[in-house]
């Protein structure tokens, strides 16, 4: 095992799989929140217990699993195997969608996670098109420019079934964004009208079975840079979120029909760290492909990003300098950092020292 793979997918030594003691035994994994609460009348008592358990676990994981969420899981099931058929294609169909330089969108097989290369494929899907997005990251080119989503032919369904899944997960990503801003002793609807020319997108992640997966990663560590992530996983399992104690990876068991939640850099800025943003990965095995669906709930592209005013004073400096978040996401769909051997942007690079 192990050499069959190409070097560019080989993880330096300390960050492959299974280098640290088994977590799985721990007792202790994210938790999981039942949503039912927000499909009934309102119940204020209810609610700020659901408000204040959020509010904990955005703090203590960033990460945490919903169930009765609603979204329905036929739509789901819908996307997962329209996603199926289009990976079962052979690769000169799926490079027929192709991303590039100038339209982020559509099929990539050699996406690149701190200059290593992920075992897996993608497509990607704007939630609402045609988007809006900077020409370059230059910070003084001015100019915009407007992409529309890639679809492939077959299956033919497929545009359909994901324009329906992605409008229903961005209901959800709504409503975890209210509950989050409740948390923070914000009203619901604060960080709404950052949405309004969202740069949200879907993407379908197949992992295929890998003959090293002891040396490779499906992806490797990383943090998600926009508001939420709201991701669904299938039975096969391989996701890992580190603790943020200790780093100690833990693996988030799948749950049949849940979404994983995981609060990204912006939230965490917006919130002047009061949430974590937690690093997770994908180990990948020899035996079982592996698909999952993550919906990157990604502000408008003119969003200046920095600690909310409310949540700044003087005890409290902002712990961030704004950053434009088109010009963050351009830089981040480069495409060249494994050629240059640099790693892709950071929030930290806006850390202020106080
Ligand atoms: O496949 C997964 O479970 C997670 C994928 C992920 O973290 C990502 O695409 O950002
Ligand atoms: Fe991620």
């Amino acid at each position: 095992m192990g050499e069959s793979i190409e070097p560019a997918f080989i993880q330096a030594l300390e960050h492959r799989p299974n280098t640290q003691e088994d977590t799985a035994q721990l007792p202790e994994t994210i938790p999981t929140i039942d949503l039912s609460l927000l499909n009934s009348p309102a119940e204020p008592l209810r609610l700020e217990g659901l408000v204040k358990e959020i509010g904990r676990v955005c703090k203590e994981w960033g990460f945490f699993q919903v169930v009765n969420h609603g979204v329905p899981s036929e739509v789901r099931q819908r996307m997962e195997k329209a996603a199926k058929e289009f990976y079962d294609q052979p690769l000169e169909e799926k490079m027929k969608v192709k991303r590039d330089a100038e339209n982020p969108m559509g099929y990539h097989d050699s996406e690149h996670t701190k200059n290593v290369r992920d075992w897996k494929e993608v497509f990607d899907f704007f939630s609402k098109e045609p988007a809006v997005i900077p020409a370059s990251e230059n910070p003084d080119d001015q100019e915009l420019r407007t992409v529309s989503n890639r679809w492939p032919q077959y299956p033919p369904e497929f545009r359909e079934v994901c324009k329906e899944y992605s409008a229903e997960v961005e209901k959800l990503a709504y409503k975890v964004l209210g509950l989050v801003s409740l948390s923070l002793g914000l009203p619901a609807d604060r960080l709404n009208e950052y949405f309004n020319h969202q740069l949200s997108f879907t993407r379908l992640n197949h992992y295929p079975p890998c003959p090293a997966p002891d040396l490779a990663l499906g992806v490797g560590r990383h943090k998600d840079a926009g508001a939420i992530t709201v991701l669904a996983q299938d039975e096969v399992g391989g996701l890992e979120v580190s603790r943020k104690s200790d780093g100690k990876w833990f693996p988030i068991k799948p749950t049949p029909d849940a979404y994983i939640i995981n609060i990204g850099n912006c939230m965490q800025v917006w919130s002047n760290d009061e949430l974590w943003t937690a690093e997770h990965r994908v180990v990948v095995n020899s035996e079982k492909e592996r698909f999952s669906m993550p919906f990157f709930f990604f502000p408008s592209h003119y969003v200046g990003i920095k600690p909310l005013e409310e949540l700044v004073n003087n005890h409290n400096c902002p712990n961030y300098k704004e950053y434009n978040w088109g010009k963050f996401f351009a830089s981040r769909n480069r495409s060249d950092y494994s050629k240059r051997q640099i790693e892709n942007i950071q929030i930290d690079q806006f850390k202020l020292s106080n």
